[in-house]
């Protein structure tokens, strides 16, 4: 019986990654990464978005050439408020300071949709990559229109939106006992989806497309938010650490992601083969391309991969928003995407369903894991595809 043995030359591995169809495989260099140039992840500088179009238009000429590229690139000038940022920072701290029993009010398995707490080890993004699933713990919240900073009269809610509404309440009730963090939190999150709402705009003109072409799909859009805490080692853990990671190497989901990150540094995005450390800048996000859009610019925004370590003793968190469309609009690839000679590469699908796509594939997957180790250990080291 013939068996297919991957070669993999010394230097590098094959890091298993999920998608919506199911795992894929790269090869990669296990070299230590390097620092990113400014040309590779470059700072924009929002401020011509409130400016009239050809400021707006210049903005996204450079917006157009990093989703091109890398598909990451640092903001400025994005008009969040420090103070805003502060206090949601501040929250989250509190929030994972608490023993694990006041965490636990708001598990995760008390959603039907991914909202609230998972506990350090709760995930595994990428299983090639470590033996041990991932140290960071994590809190996340969806959208909930009684929240949303652009009103929404709740009894006219479309009838198609509704069953996609993500938002769970839990969230706030297993919190009350920590003053203001509710009012914080959502404050923070109202912000980030202000912003992406504007940016939304810009990558619009970026696409060639009308300023407002996405309006109509951004009216109850995807709008998670999530805080990560990465704790700090000692330095015996250090030393023991092996390849264990913070969040091992994935793509992000939908459209793009606002990622604020306090300054301890430890993300790292691949580019080509390599590795290279995207570090904290003060006043800035970064912002990255989801899977979605990647696909409905038929690849020519790119979705790239990325990973977090903290090697470090201090503890570490972060603060992404991930921005789609309205789960429940069915979108096809961009007019603006499409020649003669580069057909849609994709059928249209909505955002939501695209999310569950990946989802099941976890379940799927752990499901896999626990039946049948050996088959499943052997089946990610013996296939190699895209
Ligand atoms: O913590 C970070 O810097 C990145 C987090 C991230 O990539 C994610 O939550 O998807
Ligand atoms: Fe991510």
């Amino acid at each position: 019986m013939s068996r297919t043995t991957a070669t993999i030359e010394p230097g590098f591995h094959k890091l298993e990654l999920r998608t919506a169809y199911g795992p894929v495989y790269r090869t990669v260099s296990t070299a230590p990464p390097r620092e990113c140039t400014a040309q590779e992840v470059p700072i924009i500088d929002l401020q011509g978005i409130y400016g009239d179009l050809d400021e707006r238009r210049k903005v996204a000429a450079q917006i157009k050439k990093a989703a091109n590229e890398i598909g990451f690139f640092y903001i400025k000038n994005h008009g969040i408020g420090e103070d805003v940022i502060d206090a949601a920072r501040r929250q989250a701290v509190n929030f994972f300071k608490q023993p694990m029993q006041a965490k636990e009010l708001v598990t995760r398995a008390k959603s039907k949709y991914f909202n609230g707490y998972s506990p350090p080890r709760g995930s595994h993004a990428s299983p090639s990559e470590s033996k041990a699933s991932d140290t960071r713990e994590t809190l996340g919240w969806r959208y909930a229109p009684e929240y949303d900073p652009e009103p929404k009269d709740l009894d006219a809610i479309p009838p198609e939106v509704q069953p996609y509404i993500r938002g769970e309440e839990f969230v706030w009730e297993g919190t009350a006992h920590l003053p203001d963090f509710k009012q914080d939190v959502l404050r923070y999150w109202q912000a980030c989806l202000t912003l992406s709402r504007r940016l939304v705009r810009v990558f619009a003109l970026a696409l060639d497309l009308a300023e407002d072409y996405f309006d109509r799909v951004t009216t109850y859009p995807g709008s998670d938010g999530v805080f990560n805490f990465y704790p700090g080692m000692t330095p015996e853990e250090i030393r023991n650490a092996g390849d264990e990671v913070g969040l091992g190497s994935h793509t992000d989901l939908q459209c793009f992601t606002l990622l604020w990150q306090d300054m301890s540094g430890g993300l790292q995005v691949l580019k080509g083969q390599e590795w290279l450390k995207v570090p904290p800048v003060e006043g800035t996000f970064v912002v990255n391309i989801g899977d979605y859009l990647m696909r409905l610019t038929n690849d020519r925004f790119v979705s790239t991969v990325h990973r977090v370590f903290n090697r470090s003793p201090h503890d570490r968190l972060s603060m992404p928003f991930f921005f789609g469309f309205n789960f429940n609009e069915t979108c096809s690839v961009l007019p603006t995407c499409i020649t003669d000679d580069n057909p849609a590469k994709y059928q249209p699908i909505t955002c939501g369903d695209w999310c569950q796509l990946r989802f099941k594939q976890s379940v799927i997957e752990r499901w896999a894991r626990t039946r049948t180790d050996t088959w499943f250990l052997e089946r990610s080291h013996s296939t190699d595809s895209a």
